[in-house]
């Protein structure tokens, strides 16, 4: 989890209810799943998760200070139907990633697993003006969640992965030159669970409906490595990013949905 200090760099999860007391709230996120809790409904499958996304949508990777954010122009980016009443338009995505080598560093876990990395493809409701709008209603914003397995090189993740060298620091940021669509992070399998939660990191508003694919994509070590690149605050002066996850939250009684 984050670092335990004083300012200015943040403080951890358990210290974000002082500020953020939604933390303690009724839909957080991530949380534990478990797959034989999680109910299987037809209708998720009835009525298929629609993903089209364009190949000329994404724009910049930038040094957010706790992730890389790859920001996208949301034209013609767009995934509705599964869980979802209507478009959601994608805005960025980021990644949550543990310590060198380790197997802890995703979000969500499944059956108590960790995975070394979850990618968080965020898409803001369109029946709001903006993101700015969507980020704090109950149906404001779908995160499409990847689970990272350690394995073989991810040609798709490589034009991304190779620019986090190039954003060592916070507010560093490169220009998207190339034709890329976000689409091939996805696992070929679309199988995913579904329930309603909230951002894991402050604002924590609880407007997300998440939908967390089953499978995991294998990228390689050299390419977890390479999250590495992107630099941050620590108490000791700046420091290689890493453990920029919370931990699974109380559940609260939520019904997690299954395809
Ligand atoms: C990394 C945590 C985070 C913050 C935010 C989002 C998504 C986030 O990651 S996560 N892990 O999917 O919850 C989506 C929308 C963002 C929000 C932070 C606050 C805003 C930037 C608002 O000011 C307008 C859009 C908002
Ligand atoms: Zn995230």
């Amino acid at each position: 989890g984050f670092l335990q200090v004083a300012s200015p760099v943040p403080q951890g999860p358990n210290k974000w209810h002082e500020q953020f007391p939604i933390a303690k709230g009724q839909r957080q996120s991530p949380i534990d799943i478990v797959t034989s809790n999680a109910k299987v409904d037809k209708a998720l499958s009835d009525n298929p998760l629609k993903v089209s996304y364009s190949n000329n949508c994404c724009q910049s990777v930038t040094n957010t200070g706790a992730s890389f954010q790859v920001v996208v122009d949301g034209a013609g980016t767009e995934i509705s139907g599964g869980p979802l009443d209507s478009t959601y338009k994608l805005v960025q995505f980021h990644a949550h990633w543990g310590p060198l080598g380790g197997d802890e560093g995703s979000e969500h876990t499944v059956d108590g697993v960790t995975y070394p990395a979850e990618l968080h493809l965020v898409h803001w409701n369109q029946k709001y003006k903006d993101v700015g709008e969507a980020v704090d209603k109950p149906d404001g914003l779908a995160v499409i969640g990847v689970f990272f397995s350690r394995g073989k090189e991810h040609a798709g993740f490589k034009p991304i992965s190779d620019l986090f060298a190039k954003v060592p620091r916070k507010a560093d940021k490169v220009d998207i030159s190339f034709n890329y669509d976000p689409a091939c992070l996805l696992p070929a399998r679309r199988d995913y669970w579904t329930y309603l939660g909230s951002l894991t990191t402050p604002p924590l508003f609880e407007s997300v409906t998440w939908i967390v694919m089953k499978d995991p994509v294998e990228v390689s070590a050299e390419q977890l490595a390479a999250l590495r690149n992107l630099l941050w605050e620590t108490p000791s002066g700046e420091g290689q990013m890493c453990n920029n996850y919370r931990p699974p939250q109380p559940l609260q009684g939520r019904l997690v949905r299954s395809t």
